[in-house]
């Protein structure tokens, strides 16, 4: 499928270097995503403004203090400037409060809109992408990925503007005060500039690389600690290999950590050198101008304190491009999955579903998965409304493909597939959904009360209803001896019930929901008879009056079929009646004395 094909062929930013013609494209597309809040962007830029006013006006307080105010002996006008002094601290911490809210807001916004945008492009991708992709990465990307937003908001776009503009006001006032020292402060900046550059870039590297020990470490842990694979650890004892696997990622991710740390306490070291050796030259240079050329004291004094604003923005600024990359390629990564495209599309003029009688018919429908060999080909045949269909034939046949046509699981390669009439690509999904209903051989239940999952398909159903499911289903004794009943919460995937009780309680969950198709793949685990027992008389109370396929393994729902399709390779090669197929001793007949005599001799 092309959307997989992208998925790992297209890892913009996965080596650090994106393609140039697609960062415009990605730019103005981010853009996009800030545009909504534009207002709140503004009122940042007037915070960053004020404080970076603010921030100008304290060395400029001090030289006022240094030049005027005190060998002018002038108390009244030291006492005025140092309150200045505080009052502006005061400001500019407030004004950075301030700044703080705009900037969460901002960024948290534009995360909801993502997240809730990908969360919806998600649920509307076909199944095949879910048995193509790995949980582990869906997950990393709904979580770290938006939540590394916040840090693009922040740190990228935000301080880039605060340090652009904190420099180039402090540049221009350092020139209007003196130039000399101005040029001076200038000259020695590549020196700070370039070895923070490249302590930028190696930090970015490992930083990625720690990111994607990460992702593998969280998806071995989702892997292994989820029920059924800690269950399958167990059962194979692979306990200390898992284990072993663990601590060699671990150790690998430390490993990276430790040493991201050390680049950044080597930047450190570099901050701390710069900003003593910078003010000591200045100091040099500036201390030999008052004495020979009558340049002010405060003036030195506070070029030093400019020299603080000029060179910790710059040097930011340094690594802008290395943190816009990073930032863009988070974007990218989830770009990339919300451009791929939906296989299985509502049009725009799709009809909604009317008084449903439940024809079902195949009309020359092949079907294939991938590029390789076709699945289902060029498959005929009708379901009359009520009827009860079994489906039948060897393992890998194609019978669980068949089914997952009928609710637009999938669309068939060539051909149609009709309900009452109606090509399924015409019809609304949700007026179709609401009308197939669906048991699978793997039970599958929210971790919620008995009472909330009978409840999915059908919101608001009773709870006279729901109980009257669950008595069709036999399972009302079961519930009602929970000491918290129809309250009882039920553990992921129902692990917390038997087989026999989970499968009666998704034949439940159907009979609440009530279609009028009914999809049925009945499980081949044998369980014990009574609860067989069971399990056959649920299932006969949820086929009454519906169309129904079954994927039988039954030789009682065969024997009970209004026709009974035989395929085999994906060919529809017998059908009709029990005992017509022996009678023909072809396919079904084999196929019958092998699976089902024994049952029948039982
Ligand atoms: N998601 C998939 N991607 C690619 N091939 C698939 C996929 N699902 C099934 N197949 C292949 O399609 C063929 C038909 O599979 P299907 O599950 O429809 O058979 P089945 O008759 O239901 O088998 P069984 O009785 O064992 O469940 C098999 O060869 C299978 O390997």
């Amino acid at each position: 499928m092309s959307g997989m094909r992208m998925h790992t062929t297209y890892d913009w930013g996965q080596n650090g270097k994106p393609k140039p013609e697609m960062k415009r494209e990605s730019l103005l597309r981010i853009l996009g995503y800030f545009r909504p809040y534009l207002k709140w962007a503004a009122l940042v830029i007037v915070c960053i403004l004020t404080a970076a006013g603010l921030g100008l006006l304290q060395p400029l307080l001090i030289k006022w203090v240094v030049d005027t105010a005190i060998p002018e002996g002038r108390t009244g006008l030291l006492n005025l400037l140092v309150l200045g002094m505080l009052a502006a601290a005061i400001l500019q911490g407030l004004v950075g409060v301030g700044q703080t809210y705009l900037n969460s807001h901002i960024g948290q916004s534009v995360m909801y809109d993502i997240r809730t945008e990908l969360y919806r492009h998600l649920h509307r991708m076909s199944i095949r992408f879910f048995t193509s992709t790995k949980t582990g990465d869906i997950m990393s990307r709904v979580n770290n990925d938006v939540n590394g937003l916040q840090s693009v908001v922040t740190d990228t776009f935000a301080s880039s503007i605060n340090n652009l503009l904190i420099a180039s006001t402090t540049l221009v006032t350092m020139f209007v005060l003196d130039w000399r020292l101005a040029l001076l402060s200038l000259v020695m900046l590549p020196l700070f500039i370039l070895p923070t550059r490249r302590v930028g870039r190696l930090n970015y590297q490992v930083k990625k690389e720690s990111q994607a020990k990460v992702g593998e470490l969280s998806s071995m842990m989702q892997e292994t600690l989820s029920v059924s694979g800690a269950l399958l650890v167990k059962a194979f004892v692979r306990q200390e290999e898992e284990q072993d696997k663990f601590q060699k990622m671990s150790r690998e991710l430390m490993r990276l950590q430790i040493r991201q740390s050390m680049i950044g306490r080597w930047f450190f070291m570099f901050i701390t050198i710069v900003s003593t050796a910078g003010p000591a030259i200045l100091y040099w240079y500036g201390g030999h101008l008052v004495i020979d050329e009558g340049v002010t004291l405060g003036t030195v004094i506070a070029f030093t304190a400019f020299l603080g604003r000029l060179y910790g923005p710059v040097a930011s600024l340094a690594n802008l491009q290395v943190n816009l990359y990073g930032s863009v390629a988070l974007f990218e990564r989830l770009f990339e999955y919300l451009d791929m495209p939906v296989e299985i599309e509502e049009r725009p003029d799709a009809k909604a579903l009317g008084e449903v009688k439940g024809r079902i018919e195949f009309e020359g429908v092949s079907f294939r998965y991938g590029e390789d060999r076709a699945v289902l080909r060029d498959l005929n045949f009708v379901i009359q409304p009520g009827q009860l269909v079994a489906l039948v034939g060897p393992s890998g046949a194609g019978k669980t493909t068949i089914s997952n046509l009928i609710p637009r699981l999938y669309d068939p390669t060539e051909g149609r597939v009709l309900l009452d009439g109606h090509d399924l690509r015409d019809l609304r999904l949700r007026s179709l959904g609401e009308q197939v209903g669906m048991v699978t051989q793997e039970t599958f239940l929210f971790h919620a009360s008995i009472r909330d999952n009978l409840r999915y398909g059908k919101p608001d159903a009773t709870d006279e209803e729901i109980v009257a499911a669950a008595k069709a289903a036999y399972l009302h004794d079961f519930i009602s001896s929970l000491p918290e009943g129809y309250d009882t919460v039920v553990g992921e995937r129902g692990h917390k019930l038997s087989g026999g009780e989970k499968q009666r309680l998704a034949i439940a969950r159907v009979i609440v929901k009530s279609p009028k198709i009914l999809i049925l793949d009945e499980a081949t685990s044998a369980l014990d008879s009574h609860s067989e027992a069971y399990i056959q008389k649920a299932l006969e109370e949820l086929m009454k009056s519906r169309t129904s396929l079954v994927i039988a393994h039954r030789l009682s729902t065969i024997l009970a079929a209004d026709q009974i399709l035989v395929i085999e390779d994906g060919r529809l090669v017998e059908s009709g009646k029990h005992a017509e197929l022996l009678e023909q001793g072809g396919v079904y007949a084999g196929l019958y004395r092998q699976q089902f005599a024994g049952e029948a001799r039982e």
